[in-house]
């Protein structure tokens, strides 16, 4: 299987003098094509953080990042911000989705922002996700389950390599929680998308290919949860 991330030994510290505190302690991860790899662990663990590396928008303080083969790690801010724009896909946690925008124009703006070499067509992606009933619906008229769809699918577009995906169920009841990560799971496999998923819920680890731990910023096998 072809990787697509990966990270190696990295370290990540914040502040300076007395008051540093080490968020990434050593972190190796490598993540495949079509792979969905869940990560849990409790509150200041260094989940966000880790997506920040993973996702071009902090660089480690030691160790390297490599996305399609390329080290992140030494890039210039203009051409990490070209690589998230056309190889990273972003989902947060309650859609985050523009209130003045119809579902099919949230798919579309990701594709004003530059030169995108091979987009998915918004209405096609629409229709994927399930949403093509409410391509003209604004996010107030929205639930909360079809918002994170629309996300999910904004975040497609682009065909990114690599898809983070920040407690995408924290707004969500049960079902819609299944359903919103069966969705990530049948995008990353059927498109061979790496996702990488933050979560504190326990009942959604099962769509997961493989589950990660993280406790005082140090990545490993789950030992605290059933999954
Ligand atoms: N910019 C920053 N400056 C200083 N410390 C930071 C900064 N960002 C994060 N930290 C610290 O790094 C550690 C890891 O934080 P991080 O946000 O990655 O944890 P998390 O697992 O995502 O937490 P949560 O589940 O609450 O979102 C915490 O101790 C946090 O206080």
């Amino acid at each position: 299987m072809t990787t697509v991330l990966s990270i190696k030994n990295a370290s990540l510290e914040h502040g300076d003098g007395d008051e540093i505190v080490r968020a990434l302690d050593d972190v190796s991860l490598d993540v495949a094509a079509g792979e969905l790899v869940a990560i849990v662990g409790p509150s200041g663990s260094g989940k966000s953080s880790l997506l920040a590396i993973a996702g071009a928008l902090t660089s480690p303080t030691t160790g390297s990042v490599r996305l399609g083969g390329t080290d992140l790690t030494g890039l210039k801010p203009k051409e990490l911000t070209r690589i998230r724009r056309e190889q990273i896909g972003f989902v947060f946690q309650s859609g985050n989705l523009v209130p003045a925008l119809t579902s099919v124009d949230q798919l579309r703006l990701p594709l004003t922002f530059g030169k995108v070499a091979d987009p998915r067509d918004p209405l096609e992606l629409l229709a994927e996700v399930g949403m093509e009933h409410k391509a003209k619906r604004r996010p107030h008229e929205l639930s909360g389950g079809e918002r994170q769809r629309i996300g999910i699918a904004r975040a497609l577009v682009t065909r990114p390599r690599l898809l983070l995906v920040d407690e995408p169920t924290a707004a969500l009841d049960r079902k819609r929680s299944q359903e919103v990560v069966a969705l990530l799971a049948e995008e990353s496999h059927a498109h061979g998308v790496a996702t990488i998923m933050v979560t504190h819920d326990q009942d959604v680890l099962h769509h997961c290919d493989r589950v990660l731990e993280m406790v005082d910023g140090r990545l490993g096998p789950v030992v605290t949860t059933s999954a």
